[in-house]
């Protein structure tokens, strides 16, 4: 099968000193992957680089099967690939336009904002939070508003870095069972994290960073 992105090479340095060095690198469409590595092994820095955040070098980069250059980064990609922080940033608007903020950034017509808006916001369970203060939001209720705004945009991958780091009990299950309804849907993928049951979801694919290189367990 034709990975969806896949890189020849990917290098990333600080001075002289490489974090890591990833031969064949790619990530399949569709597809759940895990991303582990001890503190310090570069997991957040390579998320950052595959949304176009940080920059590394890269060789034969290639998106659908068709050779892209990577640096500016491509539009194909940024319309593409999201990514979403570990500690989601609201906007002190609404909730709604937290969620509607990529689609109306990209001009999108209200009433398709207004659809996917509610799709997302049943689908990420914060319909009931269309009122409250997004600055008030819980760091369960946060993360699952950052999940709901990265979905509007219909990514074909997602990234997110410890989606549940912060989290515990119902707010992290919750979190989680968001997980396999995204690859379903056709999205791939891409968790750094630490977390065991996360690591153990059905059909997740899981990478090690060790070393500067990529193992595939
Ligand atoms: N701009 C920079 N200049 C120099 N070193 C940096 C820079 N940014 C990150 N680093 C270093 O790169 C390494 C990888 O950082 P990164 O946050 O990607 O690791 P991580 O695997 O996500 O770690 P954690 O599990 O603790 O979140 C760290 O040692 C960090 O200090």
């Amino acid at each position: 099968m034709t990975p969806l992105l896949s890189f020849g090479r990917l290098h990333k340095r600080h001075g002289a000193h490489t974090l890591f060095d990833l031969r064949e690198f790619a990530l399949e469409s569709a597809s759940a992957y895990v991303l582990t590595g001890v503190n310090g092994a570069g997991k957040s820095t390579l998320l950052r680089i595959l949304a176009g955040l940080v920059h590394a070098d890269v060789e034969d980069v290639r998106f659908d099967g068709a050779p892209l250059p990577f640096r500016p980064y491509p539009r194909a990609l940024r319309d593409a690939i999201v990514y979403v922080h570990q500690h989601p940033v609201m906007f002190s608007t609404s909730v709604p336009a937290n969620v509607a903020y990529g689609l109306t950034a990209r001009g999108a017509p209200r009433a398709l904002i207004r659809e996917r808006v509610e799709e997302a916001m049943a689908w990420a369970r914060v319909t009931h939070l269309a009122g409250s203060d997004p600055a008030m939001l819980s760091g369960g209720e946060k993360q699952r508003v950052a999940l709901a705004r990265a979905r509007v945009l219909r990514p074909r991958v997602l990234l997110l870095d410890e989606p549940t780091s912060n989290l515990d009990g119902e707010a992290r299950e919750q979190v989680i069972a968001l997980i396999p309804t995204l690859t379903g849907a056709g999205t791939t993928v891409v968790m750094a994290c630490h977390d065991r049951d996360l690591i153990n979801l059905p059909d997740v694919r899981r990478l090690k960073l060790r070393d500067g290189h990529i193992e595939y367990r």
